[in-house]
């Protein structure tokens, strides 16, 4: 979505009107609203409960969140907490509901069932709201008609926050002229611009749909970088989506995988790979393993089986040769559709871990 050739939302909202909203959401604090969306399940801007289970500080609540477009849910039953502090990546295929949860987060979508609160406010609440957060949309809205430095000057005049020293610096090592006007940059110089924009504004949660998907490898690695000083630097969390699983085994510390509208699994990286285990062995039925063993995937041969098994606990079993799954294994074995037959009974197949 967000692409100039997006389709409109059930009201007629165009994409680029949502763009200049975005920008101006991500670079001022203080969005127009765009006309038409949902109107809102959840009006409550207080939340008085910001931790969570483990007594962490949660950027991101989410409870029952749904999105529906015209009678197709975009997002449904999301039931996620992330906590602060973190790079967080969120993964899924195309058309998952990535982009629907990131506007969700920052106020561009209203929901359709259930709530979602970000610091402890509702998304677009007011302009305290929308000062914490930045905003960097799939496709990196700038205003074409303004410079680049007409587009740091509306930042500087609008977010109470703005780092100017940052602005500058990062345009400078970027060799954006300030001179050019946004509509004469590359795409991937504009995504700079529109990500220096959201960087700058120093928000308490940087949201970041795709953001390095048309930068070149070398611009990429320098921006993750810079993410990474500024999440040392200021007590910044990240919430970014994105394709390449090698950038965010590269900066993220947390990971979220939405498939078909569904959280399918959340939790810190760390977690996630000490409790899943490559198993190979005899060919076996996976419906024989250990009750705390969950099956994620299985593939057999006449002779062998390999499990993708998720356990908190140690595997004793000595016919199995196990194995460290790669992140990119894990996150390639959630997107997968889901085989009702490697989930043994009574036990959900997936679930958030922390
Ligand atoms: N404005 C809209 N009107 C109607 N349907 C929409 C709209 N925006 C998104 N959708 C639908 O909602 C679903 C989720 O879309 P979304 O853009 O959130 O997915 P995504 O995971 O970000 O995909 P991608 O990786 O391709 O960017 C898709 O089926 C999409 O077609």
């Amino acid at each position: 979505m967000n692409t100039p050739n997006a389709p409109t939302d059930g009201a007629g909202t165009t994409a680029r009107t949502r763009g200049r909203a975005i920008l101006r959401a991500a670079a001022t604090g203080t969005p127009d609203p765009p006309p038409g969306l949902d109107a809102a399940a959840d009006t409550d801007d207080t939340d008085t409960d910001t931790v969570d289970a483990d007594g962490r500080d949660v950027a991101l609540r989410a409870r029952g969140l749904g999105k529906r477009y015209r009678g197709r849910w975009a997002l449904s039953q999301c039931d996620l907490d992330i906590p602060a502090g973190r790079v967080v990546g969120l993964v899924g295929p195309n058309g998952a509901g990535k982009s629907t949860l990131l506007n969700l987060a920052v106020g561009m979508l209203t929901p359709t069932a259930g709530s979602v609160r970000v610091l402890g406010g509702r998304p677009g609440s007011g302009a305290a709201q929308l000062a914490k957060v930045g905003f960097v949309a799939q496709d990196t809205p700038t205003y074409p008609r303004l410079s680049v430095a007409e587009h740091l000057r509306l930042g500087a005049a609008l977010n109470p926050g703005w780092d100017d020293a940052v602005a500058r610096e990062r345009v400078e090592r970027l060799g954006l002229d300030p001179a050019a006007r946004a509509g004469t940059l590359s795409g991937g110089q504009r995504a700079q611009l529109a990500l220096t924009l959201g960087v700058a504004k120093r928000p308490r949660l940087l949201v970041l749909d795709e953001p390095v998907a048309s930068l070149d490898p070398l611009a990429r690695r320098e921006f993750l970088a810079d993410l990474m000083t500024a999440v040392a630097e200021h007590e910044l969390s990240v919430l970014m989506s994105s394709h390449l699983v090698s950038d965010l085994e590269r900066v993220c510390d947390h990971l979220v995988v939405l498939v078909a509208s569904r959280v399918r699994v959340a939790g810190d990286i760390d977690r996630l790979l000490a409790t899943h285990h490559r198993l190979t062995g005899p060919r076996r039925d996976p419906a024989t393993l250990p009750a705390d063993q969950q099956v994620i995937t299985a593939s057999h041969t006449d002779r062998q089986s390999t499990l993708l098994v998720r356990t908190d606990g140690p595997v004793h079993d000595p016919a199995w040769t196990r194995g460290q799954p790669s992140l990119e294994d894990l996150v390639l074995a959630y997107m997968r559709p889901t085989a009702p037959e490697t989930a043994p009974a009574g036990r959900p197949t997936l679930e958030a871990l922390r």
